[in-house]
């Protein structure tokens, strides 16, 4: 449906270093389907969206949408609708007339115009002021025109910078589920733009994970957090973020001895793993918080902190220099300066090359 191949993004100006904000990205994005490019700030997730939608040159690579190449075309003639993150509304016309715009090529009646307007209007509840100036509202319902202004239209791509940046949690949350709902009802496909894990994770069928210009992974949520390609996504991904420690590989007994520091030994199966160590021999292990046991194990801690945080308890414990965060669903009963066990079990890890690429995932459970 829509393939980007080989894109790279490279800001030129006089007198400055050039800019590579995108660099040889690869991705198709299915009909129908539902995409977040996640990334934190400056990672190049508007500079994708605004060459998709041509409001920016493609410094290589192509574009393709439904078959079509796309990339030198005007953005009007591209069938790309865009909700920008600056608004970008006529001050002029109402907020009415600023929706209808959108629709104005589109040669429809007055009265279809009207109820497609209406129906937008209502769904992004901004029904109460379509008969006032962009001036005259605040800055989270300039947000929610610009988004109707974007849906309103019939594209063969949506594209939303930050569709929700500026509204208030709940409304966010609302919003969140109808625009899901009208975008799924409709099959149209559409990438969005933000920063925030939940809204990617409510919103996306896949997300695509950018960092440094270059998208680390595009998968589903689950895959990202079950499978993460690079220690990047790994740690980009989850909350709290996943425990890492630093340890050397040595043969033991038939297998390996993957060696965290002093009471952080644990005994793992080979399979493959030694052949895709490095000289220095050492790795890095990742383990979700949720995947450490409190009570039980080998691995003594001294607790820093331990919150309950209504439904679950987060407890930081210190390992000779090394902190790890565990997350339980019960209540742990310790204090500060407490010794306990944690359970740090190796089919829970994910362990990684020094390079950051992921050489073993942790078994699915
Ligand atoms: N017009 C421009 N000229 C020069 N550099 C630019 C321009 N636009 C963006 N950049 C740079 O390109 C890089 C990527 O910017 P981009 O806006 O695509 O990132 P982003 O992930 O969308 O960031 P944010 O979440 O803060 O909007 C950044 O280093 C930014 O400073």
């Amino acid at each position: 449906m829509l393939e980007l191949k080989g894109i790279d993004k490279v800001y030129r100006s006089r007198g400055k270093e050039p800019v590579q904000a995108v660099r040889a990205l690869d991705m198709v994005v299915e009909r129908g389907e539902i995409v977040a490019l996640l990334g934190s700030s400056g990672c190049g997730k508007t500079s994708t969206l605004r060459m998709i939608a041509g409001f920016e040159d493609v410094s290589a690579g192509s574009i393709a949408l439904r078959g079509r190449p796309i990339h030198e075309l005007p953005p009007a003639r591209r069938k790309v609708a865009m909700a920008f993150e600056g608004y970008s509304l006529y001050p002029p016309l109402t907020v009415r007339e600023n929706i209808a715009f959108a629709l104005k090529s589109a040669q429809l009646s007055r009265a279809e115009v009207d109820r497609r307007v209406n129906e937008i209007a209502r769904l992004i509840e901004i029904d109460d002021i379509l008969d006032r100036y962009p001036r005259a509202i605040s800055g989270g319902q300039q947000q929610r025109v610009s988004l109707a202004r974007a849906l309103v239209r019939d594209a063969d791509l949506y594209l939303l910078d930050e569709p929700m940046g500026q509204l208030e949690p709940q409304l966010r949350a609302v919003l969140r589920g109808r625009i899901k709902s009208l975008l799924a009802e409709r099959g149209m496909t559409a990438i969005f733009v933000t920063h925030d894990q939940t809204e990617a994770s409510a919103l996306a069928d896949r997300i695509a994970v950018m960092e440094g210009g270059v998208l680390q992974q595009f998968a589903s949520e689950k895959e990202l957090k079950s499978r993460p390609a690079n220690l990047f996504v790994a740690s980009f991904i989850g909350e709290p973020p996943m425990n890492l420690l630093d340890a050397d590989v040595s043969r033991s007994d038939g297998g390996l001895r993957l060696s965290a520091g002093s009471g952080m030994s644990f005994d793992i199966a080979d399979n493959g793993l030694e052949a895709a160590l490095d000289k220095a021999r050492q790795v890095r292990i990742g383990i979700r918080p949720q995947k450490i046991a409190v009570g039980t194990g080998t691995v003594r801690v001294k607790v820093v902190s331990n919150q309950w945080l209504g439904d679950q308890s987060h407890v930081a414990g210190d390992c000779d220099g090394r902190m790890l965060i565990a997350v339980t669903q019960g209540r742990v009963a310790a204090r500060p300066g407490d010794i306990v066990p944690f359970a740090l079990e190796p089919r829970h890890f994910h362990i990684f090359a020094t390079d950051g690429s992921c050489i073993r995932h942790a078994e699915a459970s």
